[in-house]
């Protein structure tokens, strides 16, 4: 699902304009009159309503929101001009709004009347700010913010975007509204679906305002949604006639004396998801251990401080392969040699993940190949960038996308809501999944599903949408019968099946 940037929304708005000579109102109106008609589902008519109203258009909005309920017979309803001017449009639904008889307008001069007035209403309307905030929130707009973050009894609906919130880019530090429903307009905005913004927009709805289909169908958005039906499509196909061929051959290469869990882990989670042959390559200490997990892998023994005698030893299955996920519980002593020549020589879809990132932070980016994968959590993000944790965090789409082009390869930065970017720097935001993941070894899980889609024949972009997708809904497929906590890594791993049914059937 495509997902708007404030300068998405403005090319539309342009469009309608002028290619389909349809004044700017016509669509406030459609908006007012959409968001009304979804807020009725919301709160009760006999609620005392206080809708706020700020300068642009979406002030204006609010105001055809008024006028609306009013029509669809709420009684009380309260309306505050919370600026010295309004927009044209926001002018001309003024002027509709005040021959009402049944509306109270107030023009706010001091903050204790609009305290008044929020203090005693049961739901708020906020329509201070939209997508075109464009600077600091500051003066009467950053009291009034925090007046309704204060107040814990009323339920406060966001018209198109929370106050305060940018439609996309970093987080910002002035005050914005936490609103408990957001109803946006036509398309939702980048940061609506991704932490930390996510936590201000509530429940988050959209509303159609009567875009014509030819200019939705123009917007070329920079992000999108990750959605079971756009996974579906990505999905590579099975045959009933199929072999064990038609669905590749993976390494999984990884782990050390004290940790063999991740790469059990990652396997397991490619095994499940349907891997035609997999070879898991590990230091000797841990074969047996790895060897016994599950019958179904074929082990490889290496010592990492040996690089050429270990990559002569598995150069047979290296080179039959189709692709290999690298790096899972592999430490960062002593194998520097042996993970540098491996991914020079290696000219297959390459997934890296956990010490892998580690190892490659110390090499020079243009190692990096753009058939591979980077899977990065926010730390390990930091280590490849140089950049700190928190710009990291705080600004997760934009970092993704810059590092994906910068890096010209498929880049899963991991989180809460994972980000995955494209080469180009297309970037695919995921919403599935849920805290029951924040647990170690849930990444190697995630590592072993992307290596199982490259293997049947995705490409990487698409094995990584997919992955991260399934991978998440596995997990919340678990929470519906079960308490988040105990739901472990290797459970995510042998639910995946239910995961790919609930997409394909
Ligand atoms: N196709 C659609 O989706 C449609 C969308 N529509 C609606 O339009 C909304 C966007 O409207 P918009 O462009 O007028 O922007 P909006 O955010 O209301 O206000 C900008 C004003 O605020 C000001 N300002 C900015 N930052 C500020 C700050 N920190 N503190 C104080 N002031 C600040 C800025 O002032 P200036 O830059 O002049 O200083 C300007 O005057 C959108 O969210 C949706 O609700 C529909 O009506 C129709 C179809
Ligand atoms: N609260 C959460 N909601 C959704 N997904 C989460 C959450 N916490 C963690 N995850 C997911 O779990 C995985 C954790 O990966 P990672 O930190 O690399 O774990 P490990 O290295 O221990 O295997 C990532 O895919 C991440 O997106
Ligand atoms: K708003």
């Amino acid at each position: 699902m495509k997902l708007a940037s404030s300068e998405n929304i403005r090319f539309i708005d342009k469009e309608i304009e002028y290619k389909h000579n349809t004044p700017s109102i016509v669509l406030m109106e459609n908006a007012g009159r959409s968001i009304a008609e979804k807020m009725t589902q919301l709160f009760s008519k006999q609620s005392k309503i206080c809708v706020l109203v700020g300068s642009g258009n979406n002030g204006g909005d609010g105001l055809v929101v008024a006028r609306h309920l009013l029509n669809n017979g709420c009684q009380k309803v309260h309306v505050v001009i919370c600026s010295t001017s309004l927009s044209k449009d926001g002018q001309t639904n003024y002027d509709i709004l005040k021959t009402y008889r049944d509306v109270e307008i107030y023009t706010i001069k001091t903050l204790e009347k609009a305290k008044k007035i929020l203090w005693s209403s049961e739901v708020i309307i906020d329509s201070l700010l939209g997508i075109g905030v464009n600077k600091e929130v500051t003066g009467i707009y950053a009291e009034i913010i925090d007046l309704i973050n204060q107040k814990k009894d009323a339920k406060v609906i966001s018209v198109d975007i929370p106050s305060g919130l940018k439609a996309c880019g970093s987080l910002s530090k002035w005050p914005t509204v936490k609103a408990d429903h957001t109803i946006t307009l036509e398309f939702p905005k980048e940061n609506m679906l991704i932490y930390p913004h996510k936590k201000v927009v509530g429940k988050l709805h959209v509303v159609d305002i009567g875009i014509p289909k030819m200019v939705r169908d123009r917007v070329r958005p920079s992000s999108y949604q990750v959605t079971a039906n756009f996974v579906k499509k990505l999905l590579p196909k099975h045959r009933e006639d199929s072999h064990k061929g038609d669905y590749g051959t993976g390494i999984v290469l990884g782990g050390n004396t004290n940790m063999a869990g991740a790469v059990k882990l990652s396997s397991l989670a490619a095994v499940r998801m349907g891997i035609g042959v997999l070879h898991t390559i590990v230091p000797n200490e841990i074969k047996n251990t790895v060897q016994n997990y599950m019958p179904e892998n074929i082990t490889w023994a290496i010592d990492y401080s040996k690089s050429r005698s270990s990559l002569n030893d598995t150069a047979k299955v290296l080179t039959k392969s189709d692709a290999m996920a690298l790096g899972m519980g592999m430490g960062t002593k002593s194998n520097d040699q042996f993970f540098e020549k491996l991914i020079l020589s290696y000219k297959k879809p390459l997934v890296v993940d956990g010490d892998g990132l580690n190892l490659l932070s110390k090499l020079p980016k243009g190692v990096i190949k753009s058939n591979w994968v980077l899977t990065p959590h926010p730390k390990e993000m930091s280590r490849l960038t140089g950049l700190e944790v928190s710009d990291i965090v705080e600004n997760p789409v934009e970092v993704c996308k810059h590092y994906s082009k910068q890096f010209n390869c498929t880049l899963v930065l991991k989180g809460a809501s994972t980000v995955i970017c494209s080469p180009k720097g297309i970037a695919f935001i995921n919403t599935s999944g849920n805290k029951s993941l924040s647990k170690g070894g849930s990444g190697d899980v995630l590592t072993g599903v992307i290596l199982s889609l490259i293997c049947a024949g995705a490409t990487p972009l698409a094995a990584a949408i997919s992955g991260v997708y399934i991978h998440g809904l596995s997990s919340d497929l678990l929470l519906e019968s079960q308490n988040y906590r105990g739901i472990l890594p290797s459970d995510v791993a042998n639910h995946l099946p239910k995961a790919i049914n609930s997409i394909t059937q």
